[in-house]
C-alpha cells in the first residue's frame, strides 16, 4: 500500500471503525482532552501572576498576600481537575479500546468464516494473519492514543502560539519550524520498522513454530525420543538472534537520528532564551512576563515534539493496520485467473437419475504446476455406498475436499441432485469425517453437537449419534457424562485416546441426521480391529438412506461398496464393484492381492 492508501485507509476505514464502536465515549474524551489541553496556557498565566505578586510581596507590600494565596488556590484547583480528568479519560479509553478490540476481532473472525478454504492452504495467508493479529493487538488501537495526544498537543500549541505571537511573532514561527525535522525522522523510522516487520514475518513465524516444538505436548514425545532439543534450540536461537540483531540495528539508527532532532530542539530553546533575554534588556518586561515567556517557549517546544512523535506514530500504526485493511478486502472467493471457460459435457441420463455427477474435474493447488486431480468423471446414484482407494498422494483427500465444496476446481463440474456443489452451499445436506479431524477442547456434548449446531440441545439425537459408534459407553465412564470437558489443554479436562476421539468425530457426522451425502476420509484409521470390524458390520445400517463416499486404505472394508473408484496420480484409473475390479487384474486387484497376502502370511507365521 502506498502513502496515500495508508492515509486513506486510516481516515476512511480504521478511524470510522473505532468511532462507531463507541461514539458517545469518544465524544466525551474529545471534550475532556480539549479542556485539558488549555491547562498549560492557564498554568503559565497563573505562574506569571504568582511571580508578579511575589515580587510585590518581597518588596514588603503585605496586601499582596491574599491575592497570591488565591492564585496558589487556583493552581491547586486546576491540578486537581486535571488529575480527575486524567483518571476519567483513562477509564474511558480502556472501555473504548475493549469495545474496538472486540469489534475488530469479530470482523476478523467473520472474514475468516467467509474466506474460501483454499486461503488456509497458503503460507502468505498465515503471514498476513499473523501481521493482522499482531497489528491489532499492539498497533491498531494505539492509533487512538496517538490521535488524542496529537489533538491535545495541537490545542495546547495553538493557545501557546497566541501567547508567543503577542510577545514576538518570530518565536511562533521558530516553534513551528521545529516540527519538520522531528516529524520526518520519526516517520522514516516508523516506515523502516514496518518494512522490517513485514520482512521478518515468515522468520518470526518460524521462531514461534520452533518454540512450540520445544514446549507443546504433541511434539514432546519425539523431541525427547530423538533428543532433538539441542538441535531445535540452536536453530531457534540463531533465527531469534538474527531477527533481534536486525531490530537492534534499526533502533540504533533511530536513537542516532532521534538525538539529532533533540539537539535541534534544544538549540531552538537556547536561542529563544537568548532572544527573550535581549528583549528584556530593553527594560520593558517584568520578571513574571520573563518567566512566563521562557515557560511558554519550553512548553510549546514540548508540544511540537509530542505532535511530531505522535503524528509519525499514527502513520507507523496506520502502516501496520494497512495489513488489516488489505486482509478485510481480500475477495471471499478466490478467483482463479487460469480457470478455463470450457463447457463440460454432462451425461443427461446421469443428471436425470440424481445423486452425484462429477464431470471433467481438474484441480491444481495454488503455487503448484502439476494438477492434484485431472479429468475426474464418475456418477454416484442416490443411496449408493462408494469407496475411493489409491496409493498415498493419489489425490483421494483432495477429491473429498472438492466434493465438500472446500476447493474450487479449475475445470469441470460437480453436481449434487442437479445443483453445482460450489454454487449451492447447502452445508446441512453434507457431512464428513476428516483424516485430521478436530479434537475440540470443549465438552463431549459440543464435540458431537457441532455436527449440526442447530440441534445441539437435542438430547435424543445426541444419544443416537453416540450409540452408533460406542461413544455412549465412553460417556458413561466420564465424570460429567456428555458435559465433561475433553482434552488436556484446560483444567479438569479428560483426555481420550486417539481411537476414542475418532469415535467422537464419527458421532459428530452421524449427529447431522439431515445429511444426505456423507464423506469419510480414513474414518477408522485409529480404531482397534474389533471396533473397526463392528463399525463396518453396521456400516450399511449407519449410512442407510444416505449416499456415502469412504476413502480407505483397507481394501477389505471396501468389498461391499456399490462402486469403487481407484485413483492414481490424480486420475481415476479404474471403477466398478469389487468383483469387477478383481476380474480386471489391474491396479485394484494388485493392491487387494498385496494386502490379503500380507494377512495370510501373517496368519501362517
Ligand atoms: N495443501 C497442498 N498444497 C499443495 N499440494 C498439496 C496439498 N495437499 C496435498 N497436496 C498434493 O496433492 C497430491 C494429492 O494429495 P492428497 O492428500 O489428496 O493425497 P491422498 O491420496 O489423500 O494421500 P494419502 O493417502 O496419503 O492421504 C499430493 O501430491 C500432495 O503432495
Amino acid at each position: 500500500m502506498n502513502h496515500k492508501g495508508v492515509i486513506r485507509g486510516l481516515f476512511f476505514e480504521i478511524m470510522p471503525f473505532i468511532w462507531k464502536s463507541s461514539p458517545a465515549r469518544l465524544l466525551i474524551m474529545v471534550v475532556i482532552r480539549i479542556l485539558d489541553a488549555l491547562q498549560p496556557a492557564v498554568q503559565i498565566y497563573l505562574t506569571k501572576q504568582l511571580v508578579e505578586q511575589a515580587t510585590v510581596l518581597f518588596q514588603g507590600d503585605s496586601k499582596m498576600l491574599v491575592p497570591a494565596l488565591t492564585t496558589v488556590g487556583w493552581q491547586a484547583l486546576f491540578f486537581l481537575t486535571s488529575l480527575g480528568s486524567r483518571s476519567i479519560t483513562h477509564m474511558l479509553l480502556l472501555v473504548i479500546k475493549q469495545k474496538a478490540q472486540y469489534k475488530m476481532d469479530r470482523v476478523i473472525a467473520d472474514k475468516c468464516s467467509r474466506l474460501d478454504y483454499i486461503y488456509f492452504e497458503e503460507s502468505e495467508y498465515y503471514d498476513r494473519l499473523q501481521r493482522v493479529t499482531q497489528g491489532l493487538a499492539y498497533r491498531g488501537l494505539s492509533v487512538l492514543d496517538h490521535f488524542f495526544l496529537v489533538l491535545q498537543s495541537v490545542v495546547t500549541l495553538i493557545s501557546l502560539l497566541i501567547v508567543l505571537t503577542s510577545f514576538h511573532w518570530m518565536l511562533s514561527i521558530g516553534v513551528l519550524c521545529l516540527i519538520i525535522p522531528s516529524f520526518i525522522i520519526n516517520m522514516k523510522l516508523g516506515q523502516k520498522r514496518y518494512e522490517q516487520m513485514f520482512r521478518q514475518t515468515p522468520s518470526q513465524r518460524k521462531v514461534s513454530y520452533l518454540m512450540s516444538l520445544m514446549t507443546r505436548r504433541e511434539s514432546a514425545k519425539e523431541m525427547k525420543l530423538f533428543r532433538l532439543y539441542p538441535y531445535i534450540m540452536d536453530k531457534w536461537g540463531s533465527l531469534y538472534w538474527k531477527n533481534a540483531k536486525e531490530k537492534t540495528e534499526l533502533e540504533k539508527n533511530g536513537q542516532f537520528y532521534g538525538g539529532f532532532s533533540e539537539l535541534f530542539s534544544y538549540s531552538f530553546t537556547a536561542l529563544s532564551t537568548i532572544v527573550v533575554l535581549f528583549i528584556s534588556y530593553t527594560g520593558s518586561m517584568t520578571v513574571g512576563v520573563f518567566v512566563a515567556m521562557i515557560q511558554t517557549v519550553t512548553t510549546a517546544k514540548d508540544s511540537i515534539m509530542l505532535i511530531a512523535a505522535n503524528l509519525s506514530g499514527i502513520y507507523e500504526n496506520a502502516l501496520f493496520t494497512s495489513d488489516l485493511i488489505q486482509f478485510l478486502h481480500l475477495p471471499d472467493k478466490k478467483q482463479d485467473k487460469t480457470q478455463e471457460k470450457e463447457v463440460v459435457y454432462i451425461n443427461p441420463l446421469a443428471l436425470a437419475s440424481g445423486g452425484l455427477v462429477v464431470t471433467g474435474l481438474s484441480f491444481t493447488y495454488p503455487n503448484q504446476t502439476e494438477p492434484a486431480l485431472s479429468d475426474i468423471e464418475f456418477h454416484i446414484k442416490p443411496g449408493q455406498r462408494v469407496a475411493v482407494v489409491g496409493h498415498n498422494g493419489a489425490g483421494k483427500s483432495t477429491l473429498a475436499k472438492c466434493l465438500l465444496g472446500l476447493y474450487r476446481p479449475q475445470r469441470g463440474q460437480m453436481l449434487w441432485k442437479g445443483k453445482d456443489i460450489f454454487e449451492d452451499d447447502d452445508s446441512r445436506a453434507v457431512s464428513a469425517v476428516f483424516q485430521d479431524f478436530v479434537q475440540y477442547q470443549l465438552t463431549l456434548r459440543e464435540n458431537i453437537g457441532f455436527g449440526n449446531i442447530t440441534s445441539i440441545d437435542n438430547e435424543a439425537q445426541l444419544e443416537i449419534a453416540a450409540a452408533k459408534t460406542g461413544v455412549d459407553m465412553i460417556s458413561q465412564r466420564l465424570p460429567g457424562g456428555y458435559d465433561t470437558q475433553l482434552g488436556h489443554e484446560y483444567e479438569g479436562g479428560k483426555e481420550l485416546s486417539h481411537g476414542q476421539w475418532q469415535k467422537v468425530a464419527l458421532s459428530r457426522s452421524y449427529f447431522n441426521a439431515d445429511a444426505e451425502l456423507v464423506i469419510y476420509d480414513e474414518p477408522t484409521a485409529a480404531l482397534d480391529p474389533l471396533a473397526e470390524a463392528a463399525l463396518f458390520e453396521r456400516f450399511s445400517e449407519l449410512v442407510e438412506g444416505k449416499t456415502s463416499i469412504m476413502i480407505s486404505h483397507r481394501l477389505g472394508s471396501c468389498r461391499n461398496a456399490d462402486l469403487i473408484l481407484v485413483l492414481k496420480g490424480g486420475r481415476i484409473v479404474e471403477q466398478g464393484t469389487h468383483e469387477e475390479l478383481l476380474r480386471l487384474h489391474g491396479e485394484y486387484a494388485q493392491m487387494y492381492k498385496a494386502q490379503s497376502q500380507w494377512y495370510e502370511s501373517v496368519a501362517v507365521v
